[in-house]
């Protein structure tokens, strides 16, 4: 089994056991149903530098990338480097993250948050909503295309926008559709690791113009935005790179203040 199954397979377990223990009305209860949703794709739309930092603490191809720092200040960071999003990572067991992660950095900073999670389940899209989400990611590599329908549909309804990940172009014909806002490319191959920035220039002329073009993983350098921005990519995730320093939020706000 690949790491991919593998995570699959623990969420599926995961995903059940928490219906069981905390049912859709009591998530329907959170204060934060309530809050007006921000749009991430606007943002992008409406920005010269596209960063969307991530908040994670180790990964399965990294191990501890830093277990040291508070999400609360790493999204206060962000927030004051001008960045677009925030990506928080929630899953704990290969990722290290969690809700609350989520929820502590819904309360501590006033930019769109990004739920990084293997959404297989429409109840971790309200799980998203309820912790003060304003994204959720969709993988194509685990969901089929009614899948990627029903899921991006209820990310809608309940005011969330949608980015849709890819690593090739089967993956990304099989997902097109209305429902989505952004269209990621993973430069990460999720089953085996590797990582190309090539993966994003080969697939950007592929991605129909009605979404916003996000590149993700492996970006370590100015340089490399700068590569990729001819290739109509508007959105620049970016984890490990700003993640592996002693102030993320610091390490953020030099590469904008280079690409302003
Ligand atoms: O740390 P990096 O190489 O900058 O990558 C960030 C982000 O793209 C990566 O964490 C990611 C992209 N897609 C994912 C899906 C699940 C978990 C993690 C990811």
């Amino acid at each position: 089994m690949n790491i991919l199954d593998k995570i699959v397979a623990d969420k599926r377990k995961e995903v059940d056991l928490k219906k069981s223990l905390i049912p859709v009305s009591q998530l329907e209860k959170s204060v934060l149903m309530e809050r007006n949703t921000v749009s991430l794709a606007s943002a992008l739309q409406n920005s010269t530098s596209g960063i969307i930092a991530e908040h994670k603490r180790r990964s399965p191809s990294k191990s501890v990338i830093n277990q040291d720092l508070n999400v609360q200040d790493v999204a206060k960071g962000y927030e004051s480097a001008g960045v677009c999003g925030m990506s928080v990572l929630t899953d704990g067991k290969y990722f290290g993250g969690s809700l609350d992660d989520l929820l502590l950095a819904r309360a501590s900073a006033n930019i769109p948050l990004l739920r990084k999670e293997f959404i297989i389940d429409e109840y971790q899209i309200l799980e998203a909503r309820a912790h003060g989400a304003d994204v959720i990611l969709l993988i194509a590599a685990i969901l089929n295309r009614t899948e990627i329908k029903v899921l991006s549909e209820t990310a809608k309804s309940l005011g969330l926008d949608v980015l849709l990940e890819v690593h090739n172009e089967e993956e990304l014909q099989k997902s097109i559709m209305p429902s989505l806002d952004m269209l990621g490319v993973n430069n990460r191959n999720l089953k085996t690791f590797e990582v190309s920035l090539e993966t994003s220039k080969n697939l950007s002329e592929k991605i129909p113009n009605d979404f916003v073009k996000v590149s993700e993983s492996g970006i370590s350098t100015v340089e490399a935005i700068k590569e990729l921005q001819p290739y109509g990519y508007q959105g620049f995730l970016i984890g490990e790179n700003f993640m592996k320093t002693n102030d993320p939020g610091k390490h953020a706000k030099e590469f904008i203040s280079q690409l302003v």
